[in-house]
């Protein structure tokens, strides 16, 4: 059984439009005039027991309101959702059961109670035998280091501490799948970082499948093998994190480091014949360059290594997801967005 399988997704809100004026606000209190927005338009997309998959987009793009109706939040104006066999807003008692969802903006935690007190409230809600329970927070408390938390109130807890029971929260009934709607927002990166690692162990251990929203583009490279990207409510792009910067990345960088000093002339000769190759010299010793996306990196590495300059050290430069996409994001860049939606419709 896939773990999300959605088919011709839409989500319209109906909006009430404020007019100008004394004039327009006595009429708005008679009646209201409505426009509609779809922030959700006709989107399909399937993801397996298991996966870990990023779901990202611009602000506006319509992350939210897709995780909110596959966490069963809104009801779709139309189209089609199972997760994990559940049609989440109709089946939401036994549907809730089987998910665990974080949003990083909000809490699950009650504000002025001891967190323990909040988790023993929980347990309740979802119906969780008391052993289990009691199994499942002692190995969530150890791998999230919660111990001396357990007993202060949200309110006296740092925002990393707080996400961290938050974590604990959407996970002690033990749900297949986990919904993470930003949940490094805010948060320095090494409370990033150690969610991150606990996020990849989870999934690893349990196969718990994640689906998570994020504008930090770390997250992505964290954690994600598959990325959906979103843009004005359509999917752009549905793939691999590699084959995503493999199509839009626009070169790759490798710094030589020479045993002898170097000119910028002797260096930039090695290449010669290897359109849109480009040099920098950095030090004495050391230059970069820079291979555009359309050459074979190996083929230009081997012409280096093997000419009669010496080499003390390599570093190859990955593509930076966080241009690319930003550059997607940015200019649209139309023909990768063209490209892009051509390639999932194809
Ligand atoms: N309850 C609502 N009523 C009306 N419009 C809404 C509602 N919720 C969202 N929208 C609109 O739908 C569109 C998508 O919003 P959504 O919150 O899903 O985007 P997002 O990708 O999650 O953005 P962000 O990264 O800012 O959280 C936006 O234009 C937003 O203004």
């Amino acid at each position: 059984m896939l773990a999300i399988d959605v088919h011709q997704l839409r989500k319209q809100f109906k909006v009430q439009k404020n007019r100008e004026g004394l004039k327009g606000a006595m009429l708005d209190l008679f009646k209201r005039e409505h426009t509609e927005v779809m922030a959700v338009k006709d989107i399909s997309f399937q993801i397996p027991q298991g996966e870990i998959c990023g779901y990202i987009g611009e602000n506006g793009a319509g992350k939210s309101t897709t995780i909110k109706m596959l966490t069963g939040i809104l009801v779709p104006t139309s189209g089609r959702i199972l997760v994990n066999g559940f049609v989440p807003h109709q089946e939401r008692e036994q549907f809730v059961g089987s998910i665990g969802v974080v949003f990083g903006q909000r809490s699950q935690l009650w504000w002025d109670i001891g967190v323990i007190e909040s988790f023993r409230l929980l347990r309740k809600v979802y119906k969780v035998d008391e052993a289990d329970f009691k199994a499942r927070l002692v190995e969530l408390v150890e791998t999230l280091q919660l111990g001396d938390l357990l007993n202060r109130p949200v309110r006296k807890l740092s925002l990393g501490q707080r996400m961290r029971c938050e974590l604990v929260a959407a996970l002690l009934h033990n749900p297949s799948i986990l919904f993470l709607d930003e949940p490094t927002i805010g948060l320095d990166i090494v409370v990033k970082t150690e969610i991150r690692e606990f996020l990849k162990r989870l999934n690893r251990e349990y196969g718990t499948t994640i689906l998570l929203t994020t504008h930090d583009l770390q997250d992505i490279e964290a954690l994600c093998s598959r990325v959906i990207m979103l843009d004005d409510g359509r999917i752009i792009y549905d793939g691999g994190l590699e084959e995503l910067k493999e199509r839009w990345g626009k070169g790759r960088e490798v710094q030589f480091q020479f045993t002898d000093p170097i000119s910028l002339l002797d260096v930039s000769g090695l290449t010669s014949g290897f359109e849109g190759v480009r040099w920098t010299k950095e030090n004495e010793v050391t230059a970069k360059v820079w291979i555009p996306r359309e050459l074979n990196v190996s083929d230009v590495l081997s012409r280096v290594v093997g000419s009669a300059a010496e080499i003390s050290d390599i570093k190859i430069f990955e593509t930076n997801t966080d241009e690319i996409v930003r550059e997607i994001y940015k200019t649209g860049s139309p023909e990768a967005k063209e490209q892009a939606k051509e390639a999932v419709r194809g």
